[in-house]
């Protein structure tokens, strides 16, 4: 069995009061069956991670340097995350392709250092509207998922979380509908047995992302091979992610 995932990414929002201040509401929330994660930027981590202790919420980091240490100006390493007990990490979420310009093949060296490291990769796929337009969804992300996990055995592989996130629904209030999302997250899981065997495949949990709310989580968790979200705005207030949580 799949454990749901109740995902948020902060992205570049909540500084540090207000990140106290959401931690101290979903610290309230009473756990259930899912997993609560969230990933807030950088310089809220050493806060959220004493926070977190001990609760049933996770922490994870929106990104990081696949380098143990060095001249990077600027990055953080998977050991510093792993020292602020973080568990995940997103790993190319489309923002950091298209605004950053990271390539398949650094998002790969991303997963692999995170996987060396102890840290579970949250990787990130998804189309672009024209690509949808032009029946490219399924091309997209194969090769994304290809390049990201060469020469990934499948006992790694298999704890990876694998989030579709068509960028044509982030952050729009236009969701994919329910049953396209499981279409691509069906597709998705095709892939990976492909790549690692039924068994393996099996095991990967896929999260829906892209205007994710309380209104519509139960139709996307309805679906046979969506296993959580991975949330942007919604997670941002305490109200609306306890809900999404809790509809799980
Ligand atoms: O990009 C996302 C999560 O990583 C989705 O963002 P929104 O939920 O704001 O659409």
């Amino acid at each position: 069995m799949r454990q749901p995932l109740i995902a948020g990414n902060w992205k570049m929002n909540l500084g540090l009061k207000e990140a106290v201040s959401l931690i101290s509401e979903l610290k309230k929330v009473k756990p259930n069956k899912a997993e609560m994660l969230i990933c807030p930027p950088f310089v809220d981590l050493p806060a959220a991670s004493e926070m977190v202790q001990g609760t049933h919420i996770q922490l994870g980091a929106q990104n990081m340097y696949p380098e143990e240490k060095g001249a990077f100006t600027g990055e953080i390493s998977p050991a510093m995350l792993k020292e602020l007990h973080c568990r995940y990490v997103i790993c190319g979420h489309s923002e950091r392709r298209h605004i950053m310009g990271e390539s398949d093949e650094f998002i790969h060296r991303k997963v692999v250092s995170a996987l060396a490291h102890g840290l579970t990769p949250i990787l990130c796929t998804g189309e672009t509207a024209e690509q949808r337009n032009e029946g490219r969804t399924e091309e997209i992300i194969r090769e994304e998922l290809e390049t990201a996990l060469f020469n990934i055995p499948s006992e790694q592989a298999e704890t990876i979380v694998i989030a579709y996130e068509p960028i044509w629904a982030i952050g729009t209030g236009v969701a994919a509908t329910a049953v396209d999302a499981q279409a691509v997250a069906h597709f998705i899981r095709g892939e990976l047995t492909r790549l690692y065997g039924e068994t393996t495949a099996e095991k990967i949990r896929i999260l829906y992302g892209g205007s994710v709310k309380a209104a519509n989580i139960e139709d996307f968790m309805a679906q046979k091979d969506i296993d959580g979200g991975l949330i942007g705005g919604a997670s941002l207030k305490a109200a609306e992610f306890k809900e999404i949580y809790e509809k799980v």
